[in-house]
């Protein structure tokens, strides 16, 4: 059989890696991508930038030659242009010059997203940035290497926004945060958690203008020099937009269903409404088991994990993906914020209706050395008809990240808030409290 699979990054890379290391004997697996780098982890992007870490070296996690080893064909700085569905051809073109065709019996789209690239006055100035690919770092990095550069407006307080705000103040720039929302991360954490990232940033000088819209980039010379929202103008040396992404979906056309945001419409096997033709990653949509329905949720982990099932599937062995909770979760000097499934805020927007436990109080036992200790809030979310838990939000920081694993698990099954009353949560003063803040929540839970 013959896998095309078009799109080498995460998603791309573990369909890859599925095929190759479970099917490899008597296939043929063709890799194609335009980018003429794979595997970069745009999640060091920020570590990278802020100087946590040293180099953006091991950012990248493999090479076309680790595929080439297993028997893969693969082409970059390739682009895709056009797929013949009928004839199951993909017409391609490399570096932009020489036209080829690949045919195959299976093919795994692995497109992607793309940046949001707000359409306002002035958005063809030199100083605009976008952070998706390694290219687009790196661009970033260099602005911040100029003593010129003094002033950097971030546009998008979500993910991606934060952790360059914080990258670019480490750098030693002052930095002006903008959101249309009434905090940062306000997609996935409700304002008692997001206000609590909120204080951080500004605790760290990072300015914040929320409720704010941005509506126009000025410029000087054929450079951004001010950005003008509703509220005001703002001087700015380098503006950076990461007001989301889009799936990247464009090879499909007509052909392919499509859900609301346009990712193609793919069913838990990760096949789209053409049964040759699977799609993985942040191309397509994913199942959520809080919402017991489609969603779509770009994340990295997600991407993995579709590329892997959506393999499987291409190659006939029939499985289906554990569906997803995206669960997250966000760094910034010390503050740990994670979350998996719904906020309550979402949850009002996809018309679940949910009750919430709130709880809040040190990880360890108060004869532990302070240093070592601090205070954590967690809130649960659950469903008012069933108990059925459907969310969960924790901050702090002590590092209790690990824990939104559980919270995870406990979604993906279905589990009630009862289930968590009394589980067996063991106790050691190094690590929790016999009375620990899950337990207590869960015990305090209004359950009628
Ligand atoms: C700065 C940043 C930080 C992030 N941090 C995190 C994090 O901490 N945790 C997390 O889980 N996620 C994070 N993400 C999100 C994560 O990177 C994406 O969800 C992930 O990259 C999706 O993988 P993918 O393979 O589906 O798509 P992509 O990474 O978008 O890859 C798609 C590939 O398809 C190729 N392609 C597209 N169209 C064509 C065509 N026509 N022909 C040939 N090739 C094509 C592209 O060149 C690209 O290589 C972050 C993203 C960014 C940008
Ligand atoms: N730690 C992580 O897990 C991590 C890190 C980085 C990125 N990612 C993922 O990458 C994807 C892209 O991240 P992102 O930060 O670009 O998107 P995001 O969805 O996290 O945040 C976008 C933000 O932009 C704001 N916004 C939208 N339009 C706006 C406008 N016109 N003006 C001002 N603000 C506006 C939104 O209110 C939102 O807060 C997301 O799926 C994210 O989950 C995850």
């Amino acid at each position: 059989m013959k896998f095309v699979i078009v799109g080498t990054n995460h998603a791309g890379i573990a369909a890859a890696n599925t095929l190759l290391d479970n099917y490899g004997k008597n296939n043929e697996v063709i890799m194609i991508d335009r980018n003429n780098n794979l595997s970069y982890l745009g999640c060091g992007t920020a570590l990278w930038v802020g100087r946590q870490i040293s180099s953006y070296k091991k950012l990248f996690y493999t090479k076309p030659a680790d595929f080439e080893a297993k028997g893969a064909r693969i082409s970059l700085e390739t682009t895709v242009n056009k797929i013949d569905f009928e004839n199951k051809i993909v017409y391609a073109t490399i570096k932009n010059h020489t036209e080829i065709t690949e045919t195959y019996d299976k093919l795994i789209l692995a497109e992607g997203s793309a940046p949001i690239a707000p359409d306002l006055p002035g958005k063809d100035l030199a100083g605009i940035h976008f952070l998706k690919l390694f290219q687009e770092g790196m661009a970033v990095d260099q602005e911040l290497d100029k003593s010129d550069v003094k002033t950097v407006a971030v546009v998008g307080a979500g993910y991606i926004g934060v952790e360059i705000a914080e990258a670019a103040r480490r750098r030693g720039k002052q930095v002006l945060l903008f959101d249309a929302a009434k905090t940062c991360l306000s997609s996935y954490y409700d304002p008692e958690f997001s206000t609590l990232m909120d204080q951080n940033l500004r605790d760290h000088d990072i300015e914040t203008h929320y409720g704010e819209l941005a509506q126009e980039y000025l410029g000087k010379d054929g450079h951004v020099c001010a950005l003008k929202t509703n509220k005001g103008k703002y001087q700015a040396d380098i503006v950076i937009n990461c007001i989301g992404f889009r799936p990247n979906a464009i090879l499909g056309g007509d052909h392919l269903k499509r859900f609301s945001n346009g990712a193609y419409l793919v069913n838990r096997n990760f096949q789209t409404s053409d049964p040759d033709v699977f799609a993985v990653g942040d191309c397509a949509t994913n199942y959520s088991n809080a919402l017991q329905d489609t969603t779509y949720i770009a994340l990295a982990s997600n991407a993995v994990r579709s590329g892997i099932v959506g393999a499987h599937n291409a190659a006939g062995t029939v499985i289906e993906g554990a569906g997803v909770q995206g669960s997250n979760g966000i760094e910034i000097y010390d503050l740990k914020l994670v979350s998996t499934g719904l906020s309550v805020k979402a949850a009002d927007k996809f018309g679940l209706s949910v009750k919430y436990v709130d709880y809040e109080d040190k990880q360890l036992p108060d004869f532990m050395p302070a240093s070592e200790n601090a205070k954590v809030k967690i809130r649960i979310v659950y469903e008012k008809k069933t108990n059925r838990i459907v969310g969960a939000q924790l901050a702090s920081l002590y590092d209790m990240h690990e824990l939104i694993h559980m919270f995870s698990l406990a979604i993906q099954e279905g589990l009630t808030m009862d289930k968590l009353q009394l589980l067996d949560i063991f106790f050691l003063p190094h690590y929790n409290q016999p009375y620990n803040y899950v337990t207590m929540a869960a015990l305090k839970a209004d359950k009628n």
